[in-house]
């Protein structure tokens, strides 16, 4: 069925379904948009996947996180035996989890789910010079891309972005400010809880990667500029996805501004993607905002990994389930007088 012609027909099905008009509130659109998108008035949702890109940032030099940057490397091996938030959560939410190595230091052990695409060890420091260059950057986009085809090859209907990378916080929020025209100081926030020092001195970083940028750079020479690796290979794996035809869930902050990336890059994309939850990263809102998202969820989280959008994919099932209920008619209940 054509998009428009199913959005309409599920429209006049959700206006005789057993409940009050509107009572199941923002899951009605998103139902809505579900059936659009998959041109039938009763979507059908699946397994989910969700692809965690990773890679290390040269600005971590600068002092902008709470952490050391061989966090990343071990939060890898952290990922690949299933001890990570993301994994605990994954289990409950029927969504695979796959790790792709786009850029960490550090040479990772052979594991079925990781799949090896290392670009460079980690990006140049952002305060100081370019993240990559834009060949590098076509990798990173392209290596995200692949991740996202083989997601989809093993039977994924709902895809996801993660993300990890010690002071990637730093990096996204250089590209959101550009990509968006925003100050520092809308996009800067504390990530992984950085004292006063670390937020100026996340904001002096930004500054100066922005105080780069020329008029009229194309998007991916932007994020080539201020980087990271796996900000572009998130941008690739939704840019993949957008192709596919399915549903794309966002996390927080650094997945978010790869998505903005992507959305810059292909306009029609904004038509499949689904906002899991508000970060609290303040950076994470004007992105919402600018691709007129709503969050399903608001829980104060702010870990990213991809953490905040599969804990939303059994909502997105839920809501993908209203279209299947029963009509007035159907069930004998009486409608309204
Ligand atoms: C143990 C640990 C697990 C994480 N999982 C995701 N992140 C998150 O924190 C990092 C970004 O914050 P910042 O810019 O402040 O470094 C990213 O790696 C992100 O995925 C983590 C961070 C830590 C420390
Ligand atoms: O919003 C996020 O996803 C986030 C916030 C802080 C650190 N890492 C990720």
């Amino acid at each position: 069925m054509e998009r428009q012609e199913a959005l309409r027909a599920a429209r006049e099905r959700m206006g005789r379904l057993t409940k009050p008009p509107r009572s199941l509130g923002h899951l009605e659109e998103v139902a809505l948009r579900l059936a659009a998108l998959q041109g039938r008035v009763q979507p059908e949702l699946g397994p989910g996947a969700v692809v965690v890109a990773a890679a290390d940032h040269g600005v971590a030099a600068e002092g902008v996180s709470a952490y050391p940057q061989e966090v990343t490397y071990q939060m890898v091996l952290n990922f690949l035996r299933g001890g990570a938030a993301i994994n605990r959560f994954a289990e409950v939410a029927d969504c695979r989890v796959y790790v792709l190595d786009v850029g960490v230091k550090g040479e990772l052990p052979h594991h079925p789910r990781l799949l090896g695409a290392k670009v460079r060890e980690g990006t140049g420091n952002l305060a100081r010079e370019a993240a990559m260059t834009l060949e590098e950057a076509e990798r990173a986009l392209q290596a995200g891309r692949e991740a996202a085809r083989r997601a989809i090859a093993e039977g994924a209907t709902l895809l996801a972005a993660g993300d990890m990378g010690i002071g990637n916080t730093t990096a996204a929020a250089a590209l959101t400010a550009a990509l968006l025209g925003l100050p520092p100081e809308r996009v800067v926030g504390r990530g992984t809880g950085v004292g006063e020092e670390g937020l100026k001195r996340k904001r002096e970083a930004v500054a100066k990667a922005l105080a780069r940028l020329r008029p009229g750079m194309a998007p991916l020479e932007v994020a080539a500029e201020v980087g990271g690796l796996e900000l572009l290979a998130i941008a690739g794996v939704y840019l993949e996805g957008y192709r596919a035809g399915l549903p794309l869930v966002l996390d927080g902050f650094p997945v978010s501004a790869g998505a903005l990336l992507a959305w810059r890059l292909e306009p029609g994309l904004k038509e499949n993607l689904f906002a899991g939850h508000l970060s609290r990263e303040p950076g994470h809102r004007p992105i919402l905002e600018a691709l007129d998202l709503r969050p399903l969820l608001d829980l104060d989280l702010a870990l990213g990994e991809g953490t905040g959008a599969v804990l939303a994919m059994p909502l997105l099932r839920a809501a993908a389930r209203i279209l299947h209920m029963a009509t007035f008619e159907e069930a004998g209940v009486s409608d309204r007088l």
